[in-house]
């Protein structure tokens, strides 16, 4: 059994940031986690990438020789990845054992969630080769300044969800950004009735009836409910690694492993 992570979440949300900073968590605590890049238009990485979509296919030949503009060309990228999960995907995961645990820094084009089955494809195929998948959706805090901005974040982690059935955590990024503490404290596990009021305050009367039937679709998944991510704080890492770890049922085999492992017993 495998276990995997896929780190999805609008543009600029922080998902590569914190797929470095998990990484060099887990080095610290000696513990192995291999970190994939997804994105085919990315080019800097702060973590060493284990497997890599460019070597696939790369967005610049793609808009060069197809004549297409980013978005379009990134798509196409992702369903030529789709189209070789059976070679490519498979040879490279063949690279991995079981236990392995892997983090998939995904591109932050919405569209790979909402819409179009990638990413679903995809993760149909890890659980097919023995993993465990865990969704894990970023959204930048600066969205909690808005409660329109919020709902709106809201909605697209539930496309997600929808879309690709996994265990999911919703995680709020970028903590150190956030000044006032108070306001958070409505966001992390809002009441529906408080967002409710806060959403017809902001918005025309002639959106009350939307607005009830949003909070309640939202309300109804039951998933307004985010963990806040302080990258500064080594134990807030710790604390979001342990629930996505649980949701994937990572931790029974692995203690005994660190049991057996004891560095007491050098002396
Ligand atoms: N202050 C602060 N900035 C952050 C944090 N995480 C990410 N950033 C910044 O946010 C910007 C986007 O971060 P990325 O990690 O590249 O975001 P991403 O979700 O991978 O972006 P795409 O792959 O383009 O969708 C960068 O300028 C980061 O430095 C954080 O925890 N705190
Ligand atoms: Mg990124």
């Amino acid at each position: 059994m495998g276990y995997a992570q896929l780190v999805i979440g609008p543009a600029g949300s922080g998902k590569s940031t914190y797929c470095t900073n998990l990484y060099q968590h887990c080095e610290t605590v000696g513990r192995t986690v291999h970190i994939v890049n997804l994105d085919p238009a990315a080019e800097n990485f702060d973590y060493p990438v284990a497997m890599d979509i460019r070597e696939l296919i790369s967005l610049d030949d793609v808009m060069e020789e197809l004549g297409l503009g980013p978005n379009g060309g990134l798509l196409y990228c992702m369903e030529h990845l789709e189209d070789n999960l059976d070679d490519w995907l498979t040879e490279e995961l063949d690279n991995y054992l079981d236990d392995d645990y892997l983090v998939f820094d995904c591109p932050g084009q919405i569209e790979l969630f909402s819409h179009v089955p990638v990413l679903r494809n995809f993760v149909e195929h890890l659980k097919r080769k023995n993993f465990n998948v865990c969704a894990v959706y970023l959204l930048d805090s600066q969205f909690i300044t808005d409660v329109t901005k919020f709902i709106s974040g809201c909605m697209a982690s539930l496309s997600a969800m929808v879309q690709l059935e996994l265990p999911h955590v919703n995680i709020l990024s970028k903590m150190d950004l956030v000044t006032n503490k108070r306001d958070l404290e409505d966001y992390l596990n809002p009441e529906p009735r408080v967002l409710l009021s806060e959403l017809n305050k902001r918005m025309a009367p002639q959106f009350a009836k939307l607005n009830k039937t949003l909070i309640e679709l939202v309300d109804g998944y039951s998933m307004v409910s985010f963990i806040p991510l302080d990258l500064r704080k080594e134990n807030s890492i710790q604390y979001v690694l342990a629930q996505i770890d649980n949701c994937i049922q990572y931790g029974e085999d692995a203690d005994v492993k660190v049991k057996d492992f004891d560095p007491e017993d050098d002396d």
